[in-house]
Parts: structure tokens; sequence; C-alpha cells
């Protein structure tokens, strides 16, 4: 993996900074309360020496797990429906019967939860398990306050916290090539340099937490609001009487020209969505990307409407089909419109 960002690993495999001892009480002075323990170094992560937890065994942490076990890595791995982590068992994973009980086997452990609530609630079992010298890297799409949340539940345990969302669906997922979008920990963002690489294709350092959910929501807010154009443009085509595939075929020769319209195009025009990424997760994606807008004063009214569009779809019952989907929702407002 190239990355503009990272140096070389700070410190040789396996050297452990020791924790610096804390202060000494001194005699009549007002009590402070009681501190974190201090976070010590994670040590960098070695395939064949290091064992990685990996949580949530969804559409990608089954990809992302598998490709830490094919490099080498020992993984344990822990999901709330424990049926999910069979195939990884089979390919040689442990399996743990509690987040707790993975991230205290584990060195560095991640996380790939669907919402905030999902990665707020796992993380505080997560905390029971990780200890000073330990690493949790929460790869999860959240908001930055639900990743400044979990940060918090980590450093109270003494350990090292990174946000990793990724850039990067099913496919590149299963082939290593995400995007990671870090931010946190330096010191662990170099300890996890392997396991990134082998998960992804560039892995950037943008600074402290939340810089990464931020730099994630801005993008798939974008993506949201093209995909929802992307399908009303195929809807649009279709009532001119226009062939899709040409439709397809014109804006690959041009500047707006976007992988995503090659990869999804052709299915969406069968009408077709196999989830490579729930419609469910892109809505959370634009709803918190729209909450940091509005927070901050500034409109997004293209992201607004193509919420609007992604919430019909999941009143639809069509969150759990890829946000492709969005279609679905633009075809059903064409025929009322019609009515
Ligand atoms: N799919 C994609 O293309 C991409 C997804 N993402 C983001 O990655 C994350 C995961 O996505 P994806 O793998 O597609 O989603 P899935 O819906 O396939 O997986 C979600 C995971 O979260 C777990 N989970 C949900 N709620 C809880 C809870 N309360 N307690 C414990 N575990 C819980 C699920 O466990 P269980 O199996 O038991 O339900 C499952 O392991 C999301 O934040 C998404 O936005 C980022 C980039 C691309
Ligand atoms: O969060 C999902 C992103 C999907 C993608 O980048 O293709």
């Amino acid at each position: 993996m190239v990355s503009v960002t990272r140096p070389a690993a700070a410190r040789p495999a396996g050297q452990i900074a020791a924790a610096a001892p804390g202060p000494r009480p001194v005699a009549g002075a007002r009590r402070t309360p009681p501190q974190p323990p201090r976070a010590a170094a994670v040590p960098t992560a070695e395939p064949g020496s290091t064992t990685l937890g990996f949580i949530g065994i969804g559409i990608m942490g089954l990809a992302m797990a598998n490709n830490l076990l094919k490099a080498g890595y020992k993984v344990v791995v822990w999901n709330r429906n424990p049926a999910k982590c069979e195939p990884l068992r089979a390919a040689g994973a442990q399996v743990a019967s509690s987040a707790a009980e993975a991230a205290a086997t584990a060195d560095i452990t991640f996380a790939m939860l669907s919402d905030p609530e999902a990665a707020l609630a796992v993380a505080q079992d997560v905390a029971k398990g990780l200890r000073p010298g330990k690493g949790y890297v929460d790869v999860s799409t959240v908001d930055a306050a639900t990743s400044a949340a979990v940060s918090k539940l980590a450093a109270a345990a003494g350990a090292s916290f990174l946000e990793a969302p990724v850039s990067g669906s099913k496919g590149p997922a299963e082939a290593g090539q995400l995007i990671f979008l870090c931010a946190g920990d330096r010191p662990l963002f170099d300890a996890a340099a392997g396991p990134l690489d082998v998960m992804g294709k560039r892995a950037f350092y943008l600074g402290p937490v939340g810089a990464g959910a931020h730099m994630k929501l801005v993008v798939n807010m974008v993506m949201g609001s093209m995909m929802a154009a992307f399908a009303e443009g195929l809807a649009l085509s279709d009532q001119l009487g226009l062939s899709q595939q040409d439709m397809l075929e014109v804006m690959s020769l041009g500047a707006i020209n976007a992988p995503m319209f090659a990869l999804k195009g052709p299915a969406m025009i069968k009408g077709s969505y196999p989830p490579a990424f729930p419609l469910k997760h892109q809505q959370k994606d634009l709803r918190l990307a729209l909450a940091a807008a509005d927070a901050r004063g500034q409109p997004l009214a293209v992201a607004a409407a193509a919420n609007d569009l992604y919430i019909r779809a999941k009143g639809a019952g069509r969150g759990d089909e890829d946000f492709s989907a969005v279609l679905a929702a633009v075809l059903q407002q064409q025929q009322q419109g019609q009515q």
C-alpha cells in the first residue's frame, strides 16, 4: 500500500514502551479525581505473532477479517449473531464469547459495526477487555461525537484508539483495496500499519479523533447524492424513450464517468439491488452528514433531497438491499406522479 502520510514504523516489532509512573501524592494537596491509566505503546503488528481482534462480522467485517487470516495474523472474532463467525472459524479464527473477551485476547481489536448506537454499545463491552498496551480501531462509519465517546472509553482503560472508517465496499473489502480514513492515536496508526496494508490500498492519517469520521461522512454524502441523481437519470431516460444502456455508455465516456455507475448501473436497469452497501447505512450516513452540517449552519439542499429518497426507499422495506435501490423510490414517485 502506498501511504502519503505514514512514516516508517516508529519502533521495532514487539518493543513496548513502559508506562510512565503517575505523579507522587503530595501531603495536604487537594485530592485530584482518579486519572485513567496512561496509554502504553502498542507493539507493531506482525503476522505470526500478533493477535488481532475483529468485532462485527457483517458484509464488510467478514471480508476484512478473512484477509487478516490469509495474511497470517492470529485472529479472534466476535459477532452478536454468532452464526456469522462460523466461516471465519473454519478459516482458522478463534471465536470469542463476548466483545470483551475478544479485546482481552487481542493486541489490536478492530470493530466494523452498523451505526453509532451499535459502535457505542459494543465499545462499552470492549473496554472491559482493553488494557494499557492494547489498541482499539473502530472502522465503523459513525459521527464524530460517537467516535469521541468510544475514544474516551478506550482511554479510560489505558488503551490507544484510532478511528478508521473506510471508503470502498464489499468488492474492495474482499480484494484488500479499502481506503482507510484514520484519526486519533498516531503511534497506533503506525503500529497497525501491517493490518491496514493487508485490508486496504491506502491509509490516510487525518489528525485528531473526529477528522476521520468527518471525512467519511463528506465522501458518503457526495456518494449518496450522486447515486440518487444517477437513479433519477435512469428513470428519466426510460421516460423519454431512451436506452438506459446507451445512457450508461455515454456517461462512461465523459467527464462524469465514475466507477460506481459502471458497477451498479447494469443491475439497476434490471431492477436488481444485491446488497454490497446496504441502503439503511447510506441513509444513516446522509443523516449524520446533514446533522454535522446543520450544527455548523450549512445548508445541504441536494443531500437533503437525496436523503428524502433514501428514507422513502427504507420505508418501502428496501433498507437491507443495496443503496442503488434508491431507484425503486424514484420509480415509485414517478408512478405516483402519473396517476
Ligand atoms: N457495506 C459497505 O459497502 C460499507 C459499509 N461501511 C460501514 O461499515 C459498517 C458495517 O457495514 P456492513 O458490514 O455493510 O453492515 P452489516 O449490516 O452487514 O453489518 C453490521 C454489523 O454490525 C453488527 N451490529 C449491529 N448492531 C449491533 C449491536 N447493537 N450490537 C452488536 N453488534 C451489532 C451486526 O451484527 P449482527 O450480525 O448480529 O446483526 C453486524 O456484524 C457500517 O457502519 C457501514 O456504514 C463502510 C464502507 C462500506
Ligand atoms: O460506506 C460505504 C462506501 C461504499 C463505497 O465507498 O463504495
